[in-house]
């Protein structure tokens, strides 16, 4: 068609070569316009081969044959030269260092994130390539602390593409984890500070005390009649039943009803399908086309979303979190919409429970497997005991926080930290000595950081809660440790909460649930593994989905004299 309509017919040698040339022109408008949308990206794949094949027609001699020569040397000259620009030194990110596959394809990347272990690739390529490495072909990984505040702090860049990916469904109205906007971020995150400040954290502790009672009755029966109970799963449903008192005035009993309604299940079905979104974004369209796809994450959002209505229907007749996001007190200029409100209550479970109960599961493995902590830590709520459920008074036990921060360090519950990319229209951004240039995006991995014998030495791997105490302390408690090495204890380098305006909201929560939950385990049972139990288990089966899956945790409890 084209051919008679130009009136010149063309030789076959070059028809193919404005094939070629088309493939890299597609290219060149990929990376000019960037285009996100699956249906963008459908049409710059298939709409270019599909009519220039019939100036390869006329040379040959079926339909489908000339398609598929057509099709396959539009994207085999579109994939070369996109390689052939990744791997360049014209590439924004080229002086970075970083293994070639993750320079060519997110794909790479993306595949090794799915095993649930992309936070021992980070810290691996960290090992292997220094403090910046190209994680993509459009990303970048630090492991520095002087990174952290230029790309988190209060000038830094706010969340990347990732969180595109991350809600398809909410793409028109965000959830406040996944606002890019930095203006709108602010807004929203009013009303979130209001719920989580000191005087309506005081009104929740109730909440969570009650709650920390059910667990202890149940608890007590089960250590009468069974030989374990695995803490991981009551753990997970106290913070479940927490979270929906805070955040809902009720609606969740899961430890009553050992979890009726599935939604552990329904949570840890959900986060592969998450990582995948967010790690590629374009993915999150088909998500939304086929309706059989993710069902987990589907099923989830489902029945957050059913907590949140569920709660503006009932009302309360105390101040939750709903209350101040619903601004009931009416101090914001305009009221949030109700689809607003349904987004941040339905985020406010996943940010809130799973991290909290999955850093209790972590505590309670580390003390299990470092009998001298134990006891300290015993030793010191015994010595409290008077004072132990007031959580003003836990806030000042040194050891109770050590044991906290150390595992937080070790194990973050986010492991792999949260994605930033340079604001629209600023050209970039600076962090420290490079430059992440506009159209890529950034992380500071916390893990790697963590783990980084320059800000937390000697045994950056071993649990040590003593390095969180003052130094006459650590060299009375361990002179072997803290009295022949050199130590190093940088505080600025430890961000399980993250730093910055978009930092965790509910810190102050979930270090008070902690210590009371904590101190009440210890106060209440004396704990030990299941007989058998292979400790190991623990960090293998941890799973990094941006949201940690867990394992089983089986421990022995033997009720101790009030
Ligand atoms: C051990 C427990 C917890 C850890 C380690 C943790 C960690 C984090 C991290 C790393 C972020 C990402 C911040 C960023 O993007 O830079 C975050 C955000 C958030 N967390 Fe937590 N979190 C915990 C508990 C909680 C609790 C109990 C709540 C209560 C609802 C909560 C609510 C939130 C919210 C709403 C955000 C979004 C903040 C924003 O974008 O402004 N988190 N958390």
């Amino acid at each position: 068609m084209f051919s008679s309509l130009l009136s010149i017919p063309l030789e076959f040698r070059h028809a193919l070569l404005i094939v070629v040339g088309a493939g890299v022109t597609s290219h060149c408008t990929f990376n000019r316009l960037e285009p996100r949308a699956l249906l963008h990206i459908l049409i710059l794949l298939f709409l270019p081969p599909i009519l220039l094949s019939t100036l390869v027609l006329p040379h040959m001699s079926g339909f489908f044959s000339t398609a598929a020569l057509t099709f396959g040397v539009y994207l085999s000259s579109l994939v070369t030269s996109i390689v052939v620009y990744r791997l360049s030194p014209r590439h924004p990110l080229a002086k970075y260092p970083g293994p070639l596959l993750c320079k060519v394809s997110k794909l790479w990347f993306t595949g090794i994130a799915m095993k649930g272990k992309q936070h021992l690739y980070y810290s691996e390529l960290h090992q292997r390539f220094g403090d910046v490495v190209r994680i993509g072909p459009n990303e970048l990984s630090f492991r520095n602390v002087n990174a952290i505040v230029p790309m988190m702090g209060s000038k830094g860049m706010p969340k990347g593409p990732w969180w595109d990916g991350r809600v398809p469904e909410n793409r028109e109205v965000r959830p406040l984890l996944a606002l890019r906007d930095p203006e709108e971020h602010a807004r929203r995150r009013r009303a979130w500070n209001r719920a989580f400040s000191t005087p309506a954290l005081k009104d929740y502790e109730v909440l969570i005390s009650a709650r920390i009672s059910q667990l202890v009755d149940i608890l007590t029966t089960k250590a009468a009649t069974q030989n374990s109970v695995d803490l991981s799963k009551w753990l997970g449903w106290l913070t479940y039943d927490i979270m929906n008192d805070v955040m809902f005035s009720g609606g969740g009993d899961s430890m009553k009803f050992e979890d009726r309604d599935d939604t552990s299940r329904l949570l840890v079905n959900a986060q592969p399908m998450a990582l995948l979104m967010s790690h590629l974004p374009w993915i999150s369209d088909l998500y939304l086309w086929l309706p059989g796809m993710g069902q987990g994450l589907r099923a989830f959002r489902k029945y957050a979303v059913q907590r949140a209505s569920e709660r503006k229907t009932r009302g309360s007749h105390h101040k939750d979190v709903f209350y101040h996001l619903i601004d009931e007190a009416g101090l914001e200029p305009t009221p949030p919409s109700s689809a607003q409100i349904l987004s941040d209550g339905g985020l406010a479970i996943i940010a809130g429970a799973e991290t909290t109960s999955t850093t209790l599961c972590h505590i309670i493995w580390f003390l299990l497997c470092n009998p001298t902590a134990y006891r300290r830590l015993q030793a010191e709520v015994d010595d409290q005991k008077r004072n132990t459920w007031v959580p003003a008074s836990q806030a000042r036990m040194p050891y109770l926080n050590a044991v906290i921060n150390e595992a937080l360090r070790l194990f973050p519950a986010v492991l792999s930290g949260s994605q930033r990319a340079p604001l629209i229209g600023s050209g970039g951004q600076t962090i420290g000595s490079h430059f992440v240039p506009e159209g890529t995006s950034a992380v500071v991995h916390t893990f790697s950081l963590h783990h980084d014998p320059r800000y937390f030495s000697p045994f950056p791997d071993t649990f040590i809660p003593e390095r969180w105490l003052a130094a006459e302390e650590q060299i009375a408690l361990e002179p072997a440790i803290f009295a022949e090495n050199e130590i190093v204890h940088n505080t600025a380098a430890f961000i399980p909460f993250s730093v910055g305006p978009s930092n965790c909201v509910g810190r102050n929560l979930a270090y008070q649930e902690m210590r009371m939950v904590v101190c009440t385990l210890i106060s209440k049972f004396e704990m030990r593994f299941e007989e058998g139990f292979d400790v190991n288990s623990w960090e293998e089966e941890m799973l990094d989905y941006f949201v940690v899956q867990r394992g089983r945790l089986p421990v022995v409890l033997t009720a101790r004299p009030s």
